[in-house]
């Protein structure tokens, strides 16, 4: 089991989120853009114990040139239709869903769940571009609990990184236009002691 302390910043024991409308939006260049909102879900702390242990984590393998490599984190992709862990994740779901609606034309379907036990687990820099977001604008909504890490984000091929989110304790952080393809963003490793961290990433269908 990965137990965490609970925080100073959100014991509250009811798990809701708050309204959308203190999102703030940065540009970035060759239209992509990231949507941020601390503290979105209340009681974000609840809800990173109910998960850590009711999702069937499992250690992620990923094809790296010829050989097969462990990557860092545990996951649980939940596909469009898949019933969720946590009910709370449909009302997240349904609640971006709505609010990117205009935007987007589509809802959020999937629900991609990774767990960094430590600041040793990270992921690499990337963008989500298996299915549509090698080609099609779109969005990927990311609600953070537990321990908070760095999200950041360079440029597609490269360069200093651009631009910093610190995630956790139910942050909201949304990369979407073209972010996928012309951007790319990691979690990096930390040497700090660090608590464990669940995303949650809500896309939609063929965005993965
Ligand atoms: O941990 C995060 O919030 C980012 C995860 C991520 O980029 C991914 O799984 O594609
Ligand atoms: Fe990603």
């Amino acid at each position: 089991m990965i137990g965490m302390q609970g925080s100073l910043l959100d014991l509250a024991d009811e798990c809701t989120p708050g309204p959308l409308d203190g999102l703030t939006r940065t540009a970035l260049a060759h239209g992509a853009w990231v949507d941020h909102l601390p503290g979105w879900l209340r009681g974000s702390d609840a809800l990173f114990d109910r998960l850590v242990e009711s999702v069937p984590w499992h250690a992620e393998r990923r094809r790296m040139y010829d050989v097969e490599v462990a990557v860092p984190r545990l996951t649980k992709h939940y596909g469009t239709g898949e019933p969720l862990p946590d009910p709370i994740l449909v009302e997240l779901r349904d609640r971006l869903s709505q609010h990117y609606l205009p935007e987007l034309g589509e809802p959020l379907t999937s629900a991609g769940l990774c767990l960094y036990r430590d600041g040793a687990d990270s992921v690499a820099w990337h963008g989500d571009t298996v299915g549509r977001g090698s080609t099609q604008d779109t969005v990927v909504a990311i609600v953070s609990v537990g321990a908070a890490r760095t999200l950041t984000l360079r440029p597609r091929g490269g360069g200093p990184t651009a631009h910093r989110f610190s995630l956790g304790h139910g942050d909201l952080v949304v990369m979407g236009g073209s972010c996928q393809r012309t951007w790319e963003h990691a979690i990096p490793k930390t040497a700090q002691a660090v608590g464990p961290r669940i995303s949650i990433q809500l896309r939609p269908r063929g965005v993965r």
